[in-house]
């Protein structure tokens, strides 16, 4: 069976809260991209993990992909599999890419071997092994909240808007992130915000991690500027960082604007 693991946004990120657990209570909206991995599974003699494409830190067993499976095997009878990834996505991008990987191995497991793992549940797996990988699951809009591993729908369609991401290949970690802020409550609920036209979010949808690792880091800041330059309707960073995207009303093609980093762009859904 050939998956593809795609990519999210966050279209606001609130960090409004530390928690007694040490993680943060956010609010966000999570909205999937078509950057995809691609992720094989086949039945094979032994357990065995593989990956080409974008080199990733770690061994095969520490991988959420490996994870994932260890996690559906221990209450499950599930033969060995042989687990081919195929890495696009950026890593430590802000696009939620390893937690993609590991929601689309429990819903590839589940189809693959009719397990029948109702969504809810495939929802509390996926909660385990990592806040990001429950919207995997159902893989839609959503506005998140907690940990951002709990959602409810929302009513945001961007579909046919272009989509530019440019990411300059700063690798950033949630935690070195998460430790850079100071949580305070929202300002305006994101909900209500994101119900007005998108010319009005300027300014008022705002992503927390920005301030502190815009002054580390000031090409993100640049990277920003220059996407409302060349007529974004919207720009913001994705999650934690490093990668920046701009919404636009129309197809604009930027990889000569940004020749030196990765650029993927295409049609919202
Ligand atoms: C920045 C976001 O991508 C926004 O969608 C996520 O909040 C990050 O989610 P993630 O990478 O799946 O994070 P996890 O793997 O669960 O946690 C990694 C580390 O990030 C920090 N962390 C993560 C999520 C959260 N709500 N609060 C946190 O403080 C914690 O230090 C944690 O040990
Ligand atoms: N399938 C995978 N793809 C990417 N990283 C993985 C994967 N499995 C495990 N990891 C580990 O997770 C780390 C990346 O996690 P991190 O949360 O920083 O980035 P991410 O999953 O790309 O997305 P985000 O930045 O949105 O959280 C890697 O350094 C690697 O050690």
């Amino acid at each position: 069976m050939l998956v593809f693991p795609n990519a999210k946004i966050n279209i606001g990120l609130n960090i409004v809260e530390k928690r007694q657990d040490g993680f943060h209570n956010i609010e966000s909206c999570f909205y999937p991209v078509d950057w995809t991995d691609a992720l094989e599974i086949s039945v094979a003699d032994n357990f065995r993990f593989q990956s080409s494409g974008i080199t990733i830190p770690g061994d095969g067993s520490d991988n959420l992909c490996s994870k994932a499976y260890q996690l559906i095997a221990s209450d499950y009878d599930l033969p060995p599999v042989n687990l081919h990834l195929l890495k696009h996505i950026p890593i430590g991008a802000g696009l939620g890419g390893g937690s993609s990987d590991a929601a689309f191995t429990i819903k590839a497991l589940n189809q693959l071997f009719s397990l029948e793992i109702s969504v809810e549940k495939q929802i509390s797996y996926a909660r385990r092994l990592g806040s990001d990988c429950a919207f995997f699951i159902l893989d839609r809009p959503a506005y998140c909240y907690g940990k951002g591993d709990e959602f409810e729908e929302i009513a945001l369609s961007l579909q046919g808007k272009w989509i530019v991401l440019v990411n300059p290949g700063i690798h950033i970690s949630s935690a070195e992130a998460y430790a850079g802020v100071r949580a305070q409550p929202s300002e305006e609920d994101l909900r209500k915000i994101l119900k007005d036209p998108i010319t009005s979010w300027k300014d008022r949808v705002r992503n927390d991690f920005e301030a502190t690792l815009f002054s580390r880091y000031t090409l993100l800041k640049e990277i920003k500027s220059e996407l409302y330059n060349v007529g974004a309707v919207y720009a913001s960073m994705s999650g934690s960082g490093s990668t920046l995207f701009g919404i636009f009303d129309q197809e604009t093609d930027l990889r000569a604007t940004f020749p030196e980093f990765k650029v993927w762009q295409g049609h919202l859904k």
